[in-house]
């Protein structure tokens, strides 16, 4: 097995006196895509923040590629592409100006950003759209360049928190592939959290989080042939259930 790049150990935090995650830990591998499956308020949302460095783990650590992040922010900054939930282009710029200050934010030269839009643009189908305002763009196209975004730097991990509510199922189905893809094509690492039990894919890794604990962390094909269940939804269920009790 090769290293992880991304390793979070023991990993603990409250909101005051509510607890969101206790002692999560789990690895990610190069090259894998990763859905992580919780209920609302499993904690999602905070080992995102945790992970892009908006909040500070009150225990535990996270690594990536060995770089502990409380050490060296930064660097470990650069090895991460986010997706918030909630959408962050400015609708009055267009495609190409919003990810042109976002390369400008990582310090890009103007010849690599100028490389990296074409080559993001042209990945996601988008190089037609570059000059139109965000406004403009549907649902899909929006998210499509939120992630073309997240990835300019060229970042070891991409991170999506939720990225497909929203969206109708065609679209969804669209990104998911290219997501798929991305991993398969580039070597990227995605970690990309959901409700939709439905996105899951036999062949994604699964990670389980409930009531902020680590209930599963396996393929899920494996996970269904070991708990003898026939389906995604059975075996979320079923994790689900386990960690209510
Ligand atoms: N700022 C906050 N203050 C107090 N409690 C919070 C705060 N943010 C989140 N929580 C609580 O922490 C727990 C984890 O919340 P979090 O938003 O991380 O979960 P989630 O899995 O992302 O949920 P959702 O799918 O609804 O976004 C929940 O019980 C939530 O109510």
């Amino acid at each position: 097995m090769s290293d992880p790049v991304l390793a979070v150990e023991q990993i603990g935090f409250n909101y005051g006196a509510k607890q969101a995650l206790s002692e999560v830990t789990f690895s990610l591998s190069p090259g894998a895509y990763y859905a992580l499956l919780g209920p609302n308020g499993a904690g999602k949302s905070t080992l995102f923040s945790i992970l892009c460095q908006l909040l500070q783990p009150q225990t535990g650590r996270v690594t990536v590629n060995g770089i502990n992040a409380a050490k060296k922010p930064r660097q470990v900054l650069k090895q991460i592409g986010m997706v918030f939930q909630q959408p962050t282009l400015d609708l009055d710029l267009s495609v190409e100006q919003n990810l042109a200050y976002h390369a400008s934010l990582h310090g890009l030269s103007s010849a690599y950003t100028k490389q990296r839009i074409d080559e993001e643009l042209q990945r996601f189908a988008l190089s037609d759209r570059r000059k139109d305002k965000v406004r403009s763009l549907n649902g899909g196209h929006r998210r499509r360049v939120e992630i073309a975004r997240a990835l300019l730097h060229q970042p070891a991990i991409l991170l999506l928190d939720e990225a497909t509510v929203g969206l109708d199922q065609s679209t969804r189905d669209t990104i998911n592939d290219h997501l798929r893809q991305l991993c398969s094509d580039s070597g990227i690492t995605i970690l990309s959290s959901t409700h939709l039990i439905d996105e899951v894919r036999p062949n994604d890794e699964l990670i389980v989080l409930i009531k902020g604990q680590i209930q599963l962390q396996q393929r899920c094909e494996e996970a269904m042939q070991a708990q003898q269940l026939d389906s995604v939804q059975a075996l979320y269920r079923h994790f689900h259930q386990q960690g209510e009790q």
